[in-house]
């Protein structure tokens, strides 16, 4: 059974920056499902890679079929480790229900991770973030925004629901956002 911490949040709220930290420090294996899937979008071959492109420029949502799937054979890859930080899934309603179909009986979800970041905040930092990412410009990212707001929210408030989420607010230092991170991971293994 792999457990899991989903991590959430707009784009540019530093779901990849903490989740690194994470992973250096609390011994959990980062999975990005954004990387996943630019990972797949290049390997020779890919039958989804203009798919997966298509949905990244647009800031839509690949189907979960595939995205699981890449999650799926990643945590079998990783072998017998604490846990795995889930960055960016599941992201909407899809991702969700794929996911409890496909994972049922294989996972167990500890909590939600939400980093919570006001939208202008985000966007600037993507907009710097220097990686040459297809998604980050403005076009792309007024799209990610309102898939963030009108599909991920939602899952967000579906697992508050259970009482799973974990909000920090990361418009903060990295320092500071850590910190109070690593406080929730000390509290759910307490
Ligand atoms: N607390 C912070 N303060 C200032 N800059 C930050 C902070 N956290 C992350 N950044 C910077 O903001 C940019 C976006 O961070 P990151 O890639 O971790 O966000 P993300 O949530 O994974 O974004 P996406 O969903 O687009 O992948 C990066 O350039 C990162 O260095
Ligand atoms: N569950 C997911 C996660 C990501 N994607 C696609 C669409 C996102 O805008 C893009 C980049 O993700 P990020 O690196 O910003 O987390 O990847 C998806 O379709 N489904
Ligand atoms: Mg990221």
């Amino acid at each position: 059974m792999h457990n899991v911490v989903f991590v959430l949040g707009p784009p540019g709220s530093g779901k990849g920056t903490i989740c690194a930290k994470i992973q250096e420090n609390l011994n959990y294996v980062h999975l990005s499902a954004g990387d996943l899937l630019r990972a797949e979008r290049q390997r020779e071959g890919s039958e989804f890679g203009a798919l997966i492109e298509s949905h990244i420029r647009n800031g839509s949502i690949v189907p979960v079929e595939i995205t699981c799937s890449l999650l799926e054979n990643a945590m079998k890859a990783s072998g017998d480790v604490k846990g795995f930080l889930v960055d960016g899934f599941p992201r909407n309603e899809d991702n969700l229900q794929g996911w409890n179909k496909q994972m049922e009986g294989k996972a167990l979800v500890q909590f939600v991770l939400f980093l919570s970041c006001p939208v202008p905040i985000c966007i600037e930092r993507c907009l710097n973030r220097g990686q040459g990412r297809t998604d980050d410009n403005e076009e792309s990212l007024k799209k990610r925004v309102e898939t963030y707001n009108h599909q991920t929210f939602p899952i967000i408030e579906h697992f508050e629901k259970s009482g799973l989420v974990r909000e920090v607010k990361s418009e903060r230092s990295v320092d500071e956002v850590y910190a109070d991170v690593v406080k929730v991971f000390e509290q759910d293994n307490q």
